[in-house]
């Protein structure tokens, strides 16, 4: 069925192409691919509660002394192995199979709950899918053309990569959000804020070094810089090197006559980087350094400044307190004045998110902002798609449609989601595809669990755990919805922490949860689906490249408190799960993004066709 017209390739010529088209997502293919509606299974059933458990954190690697969800007690996560092969099985976390740029970063839980959520991998080489229904002329005529016109760069990226291709491209600084900025650069100060770290799961340094020079060139001619140490992404201590490395690029730019400097900082954990509104104080610390230029400790320089906090306050770069950089009569050298630039330069939006609120909102009531300066204000994106927040951004972000959860709630699955606050927006907001609020608040009910706040989570490493399971047993006893899905946070944010035996503690609570969930399903003839969103508590220690731990100059382990490039499992089962289902045996690399469609399987439809395939398969007994 070859089409008429010369502006239409030939189909070889599309297959030639290898584009990966979303194919469901194209709206201009008028008439197809828009509807909600999805297939029945030909073999399973509708009706089955289904709960969907991720232990955040929760990764599988060699048993030894440092993977505390061996060393800790897990009699249910243990009893869910024995159903390996059919039963349980690893999926990838990590790099390419999350659509991460590369095979050595890990995972995390945006990628991962987008991926969970979606159903798809977003970054990926592309491939191409041609639909394989029969197609009358017409479509086929609009589906050409509509390949024609496809802009590759509207592909869905995640977010690191779309802020990689905007840099390399130089498109970052032809952009509204940038020429929005810009308008300052003659009278007033650019100022940078950001997590200073190579971790790649909010920001990047090589990003920050790529704006900070492109915005000197594009006309910047005073740029500050608020640091927020890292130390979770990456090594303790670390803050160090980063701190020296852009020390010396602000001095370059020094040099070819730009004001540059580093103005403030303070640690990710303690300064700015909150999130879903769990603490302001944390925000207030650096909006009163960063803004007002006022914090307890004043420094000449941020090196001394890192490495006297870590020294004589025994801090970590995740709580360092926070510090302004003052001159020689003591003034702080760059507070955000009216008539000045604000880029928040991380490209994760949850940690943004609560500083983007207090940068842009006119009405505010979260802390005393003292003094609110007239300035311009752009993300490097935008955070949140919903909210519009911030209005002005540097790069689009991702757009990630028609996830799971929508397609669901379409298809008369009741759903209830609950965490606790530390992890409540990565059930709701990344599971749906960063997008707040429900689809369809008749069919949807979000529960969060207040989180402490003010702790570091070791010194709780049971958090909320036995609370989340109970909302979810609850929730799965009143048989009023379809889907139960929680995150259960333990293993993650004690893993964060590198405190071994509070990790070991955090890895039974969490496995404590999931027995009440499971107790539940069991008591409501439902099927549970047991997974995780990327490693972290099975692996404490940095490792050299045979596995052995790495020692540090003075011959201790080095502690690991950032996520893992490990597989998780994933189980199945529970008395609603249909006797013939089993883990097919030709998805060898299956990962994250394989879920969707399986859970939709068990909900008993086919997942759309763009979707990544099923885990399942259902063999006749
Ligand atoms: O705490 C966070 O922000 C990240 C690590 O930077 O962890 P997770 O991806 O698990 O939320
Ligand atoms: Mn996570
Ligand atoms: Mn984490």
């Amino acid at each position: 069925m070859q089409p008429k017209g010369s502006s239409v390739p030939s189909k070889e010529e599309i297959y030639s192409h290898e584009i990966w088209i979303r194919f469901a997502n194209l709206k201009r293919f008028d008439g197809m691919g828009s509807s909600w509606k999805l297939e029945d299974h030909p073999k399973l059933p509708k009706g089955k509660t289904i709960a969907v458990v991720v232990l955040d954190g929760w990764g599988e690697a060699n048993p030894d002394q440092y993977n505390c969800i061996h060393v800790a007690q897990t009699p249910t996560m243990d009893s869910l192995k024995k159903g390996a092969p059919e039963r349980w099985r690893l999926v990838r976390a990590h790099g390419t199979a999350v659509g991460l740029p590369t095979e050595d970063d890990m995972g995390n839980s945006e990628v991962g709950h987008n991926a969970l959520g979606a159903g798809r991998i977003y970054a990926q080489g592309y491939k191409c899918i041609l639909p394989t229904v029969q197609l009358d002329t017409r479509t086929l005529q609009a589906f050409l053309v509509g390949l024609i016109n496809f802009d590759k760069n509207s592909l869905l990226k995640t977010s690191a990569k779309l802020v990689d291709l905007a840099l390399a491209s130089g498109k970052i600084y032809e952009g509204e959000g940038f020429k929005y900025i810009k308008e300052c650069f003659d009278k007033g100060t650019l100022h940078l804020i950001g997590l200073l770290s190579d971790g790649g799961v909010h920001s990047r340094l090589d990003q920050l070094q790529l704006l900070l020079k492109g915005s000197s060139e594009n006309g910047a001619k005073r740029i500050r810089v608020h640091i927020l140490t890292d130390g979770r992404d990456v090594l303790d201590g670390s803050s160090v090197g980063f701190v020296e490395t852009l020390e010396k690029d602000l001095a370059n730019l020094r040099e070819n006559g730009i004001d540059a400097q580093i103005a403030s900082g303070g640690g990710r954990m303690y300064v700015t980087m909150d999130r879903y509104e769990n603490d302001w104080g944390v925000v207030k610390r650096g909006w009163d350094a960063q803004v007002l230029g006022e914090a307890p400790h004043k420094f000449r320089n941020a090196l001394e400044a890192v490495k006297t906090l870590r020294q004589e306050h025994k801090t970590n770069d995740q709580y360092l307190p926070p510090f302004v950089i003052v001159d020689e009569n003591g003034k702080a050298v760059g507070p955000i004045v009216d008539g000045d630039a604000v880029v928040t330069f991380n490209f994760r939006a949850d940690r943004m998110v609560m500083i983007a609120k207090s940068l842009e909102y006119e009405n505010f009531d979260k802390f005393d902002r003292v003094r609110v300066p007239k300035i311009r204000y752009a993300g490097m994106l935008q955070y949140d798609g919903e909210l519009k927040l911030p209005s002005h951004y540097l790069v689009s972000p991702p757009e990630i449609e028609r996830t799971s959860g929508e397609y669901l709630v379409h298809n008369g699955i009741r759903t209830f989601a609950c965490s606790e606050t530390v992890k409540f927006g990565h059930v709701t907001f990344f599971w749906n595809g960063n997008r707040s609020g429900y689809f369809n608040p008749s069919m949807e009910e979000y529960v969060e669990i207040p989180s402490d706040s003010g702790i570091t989570f070791n010194v709780q490493p049971k958090m909320k755990a036995l609370e989340i399971a109970e909302k979810a047993r609850d929730a799965i006893l009143s048989r009023k919805f379809d889907q139960i899905r929680v995150n259960l946070p333990n293993g993650d944010m004690v893993g964060h922490t590198g405190d071994i035996e509070a990790t070991v503690v955090a890895c039974k609570a969490a496995d404590e949860a999931v027995k009440i969930i499971l107790d539940a399903i069991e008591q409501v003839g439902g099927i549970y689906v047991v997974t995780a969103d990327h490693g972290n508590a099975e692996d404490m220690v940095k490792r050299n490249k045979s596995g052995k731990p790495e020692l540090d100059k003075s011959g201790n382990i080095q502690i690991l408190t950032s996520h893992t490039l490990q597989p998780v499992p994933i189980a199945i089962g529970g008395p609603g799960l249909a006797a013939g289902v089993r883990y097919r045996k030709d998805v060898p690399d299956g990962g994250l993004a394989n879920v969707a469609a399986t859970v939709m399987n068990l909900h008993g439809f086919v997942a759309p066709s763009d979707y990544e395939t099923t885990l399942i398969e259902v063999v006749d007994n």
